[in-house]
């Protein structure tokens, strides 16, 4: 039996549920146990030779027996709904904190962990909350109220089974330090399974293409063992702890059996006997509730180290009107990634006037891509400030920063929805002209009218559909429909043909654009050139 604080903690928001769950529970067990008693009864009575009294009795068994299978039902019901509730409402928690910690948190993680916290860890925690959780109180409700009971009626074999009772409750709790210990191992065991089966997914084209498809199958191979071996470390602790568990139970009823039919009569030994299974049935309970829920008390490692990461950056800021046709301004910025040994950017100082294009150039390494993430507020410069409009960034809240700075990033990530979600995702509100005057200019209709339900084609994953070019002409109509006064725009190295070259001036057009640029066509089409070299400015260019 593991009562884990922090679950429990978690637990806060959905107690209710858990509460309706647990007294449910205790309504199913006090109907097995009437039905049991009337059943006693009802044969003690055709023994003694009253069947008037014993048919009453049987009527009344019956009527128990159809309650309880209605309350089974509604249990089961409710059971189902706290289980999806519980579920919905830890993930709306950890999507809202992911949200916040940003990328910079995925990049110090791996994918899969994550996935698999939110996907796995949490469908364990369901079974946790509803079912283990509500049947622990029932577990220590239910024998409690009936080894008392037991003892208004025969002492000794109140004696007996109290102290089974004690044993069944107690002894497994010296397994469960080594029982979570191990599940977490196994937890650790799974989610490196599927980080990796995850990225062997993901990179199947490049394993592939260099042969390497049989190594990582071996090593995916090693991990699934790896897997097996900690599955079964713990399952021995489990099976231990059962076989302790069912010994007392058949030992505790034999024992309260016996001393009723030592000091009493037959049919005391048969209500003894009744209300001993009915004692022990919640214990059985637990613990198969207990196998459906270990695989969420494990993930909680997992779980809590997501919500108790702290978000790169703080949202501290009030001001929510982004200025407009604003400067940006970097000023002096000295930036350094956690861990890293040198500073990424230094003291860089430059100024993109209002609806001007400044390029970023530089060779590969120089800082380019980590200036385009200062102005995001993927992080905080470590001195320096950034200012759009004369004000500092980190004082606009982050929503009015991500509303009025659009992204044109060079992998452009679409989603597995149609086209015009994908367009949507800057503008959910914009109408279907607005969608299309911006695929317009971003020279993106043509090709989406040529697909086989234009706007409403469903794109494969990461827009496995399409072109690259394609991609990137989706990217800056996006940007266009965001209508944002500040563009970041990592030109790509690829896939620019003249029509996207075109897309690229129209979509600064007006802007106050910072442009990553490689090209000597596009880095022309700037109005100043910004020269990085190992994070420093090394010239500024008209
Ligand atoms: N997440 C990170 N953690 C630690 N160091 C990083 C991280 N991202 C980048 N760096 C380091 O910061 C420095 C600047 O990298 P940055 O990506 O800004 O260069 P870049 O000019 O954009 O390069 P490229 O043209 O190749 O994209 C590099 O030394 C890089 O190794």
């Amino acid at each position: 039996m593991i009562v884990h604080r922090r679950l429990l903690q978690l637990a806060g928001g959905v107690k209710g549920p858990i509460a309706v769950c647990a007294g449910l529970g205790l309504a199913v067990s006090a109907a097995y146990t009437g039905q049991a008693v009337l059943l006693a009864a009802a044969l003690a009575a055709l023994a003694g030779g009253d069947v008037p009294a014993a048919v009453r009795l049987l009527a009344w068994a019956f009527a128990v027996i159809v309650a309880r299978a209605a309350l089974l039902w509604v249990r089961e019901s409710v059971t189902v709904w706290a289980g999806a509730l519980i579920k919905a409402r830890l993930r709306d928690r950890l999507i809202d904190h992911l949200g916040r910690l940003g990328p910079a948190h995925l990049t110090g993680a791996r994918t899969g962990h994550v996935q698999a916290t939110l996907v796995d860890g949490v469908e364990g925690l369901d079974p946790y909350f509803s079912r283990y959780l509500p049947q622990v109180v029932v577990t220590f409700c239910v024998p409690v109220a009936l080894t008392g009971w037991l003892f208004t009626v025969d002492a000794a074999a109140a004696a007996v089974l109290a102290a089974a009772v004690a044993g069944v409750l107690v002894i497994p709790r010296f397994w469960d330090a080594t029982l979570l210990r191990r599940g977490r191992g196994r937890w650790a065991a799974f989610a490196a399974l599927a980080s990796d089966y995850l990225e062997a997914t993901q990179g199947m084209a490049t394993l592939r293409a260099f042969g390497a498809v049989g190594a990582v199958g071996a090593r995916l191979a090693g991990r699934a063992h790896d897997l097996y071996l900690t599955t079964m470390r713990q399952l021995r602790i489990s099976l231990v702890e059962t076989g302790v568990s069912a010994f007392l139970v058949q030992a505790g009823t034999a024992g309260a059996v016996l001393a009723a039919a030592t000091a009493g009569s037959t049919w005391e030994a048969v209500a003894v006997l009744v209300i001993t299974v009915e004692c022990f049935r919640p214990v059985k309970n637990l613990s198969e509730a207990w196998h459906a829920g270990y695989l969420g008390i494990t993930a909680v490692d997992g779980i809590e180290d997501l919500l108790t990461a702290s978000p790169a950056v703080e949202d501290r800021g009030t001001r929510r009107d982004f200025p407009e046709a604003p400067a940006v301004a970097f000023e002096h910025v000295t930036f350094t990634y956690p861990g890293a040994e040198r500073p990424a950017v230094r003291d860089v100082a430059f100024t993109v006037e209002p609806g001007r294009t400044v390029a970023l150039v530089g060779p590969s390494g120089a800082g380019k891509s980590t200036l385009a993430a200062l102005l995001q507020r993927h992080h905080d410069p470590d001195r320096g400030a950034i200012t759009i409009g004369g004000v500092d960034i980190r004082d606009l809240t982050l929503d009015a920063l991500r509303g009025g700075v659009a992204v044109v990033a060079q992998d452009t990530y679409l989603f597995h929805g149609t086209v015009a979600e994908n367009l949507r995702l800057s503008r959910p509100e914009a109408t279907d002209e607005e969608l299309v005057a911006a695929a317009r200019l971003a020279a993106a209709h043509d090709f989406i009218a040529r697909l086989p339900d234009g706007y409403d084609t469903r794109l494969g994953e990461r827009g496995a559909t399409l072109s690259g070019g394609q991609r990137q002409r989706l990217a800056i109509a996006r940007a266009l429909l965001a209508d944002a006064p500040v563009l970041v725009l990592d030109e790509a190295t690829s896939h620019v043909d003249a029509r996207t070259e075109q897309a690229l001036s129209e979509v600064r057009r007006g802007r106050t654009c910072l442009m990553i640029a490689h090209r000597p066509d596009t880095i022309r089409q700037a109005d100043h050139v910004v020269t990085l070299e190992n994070g420093t400015v090394l010239e500024t260019a008209a």
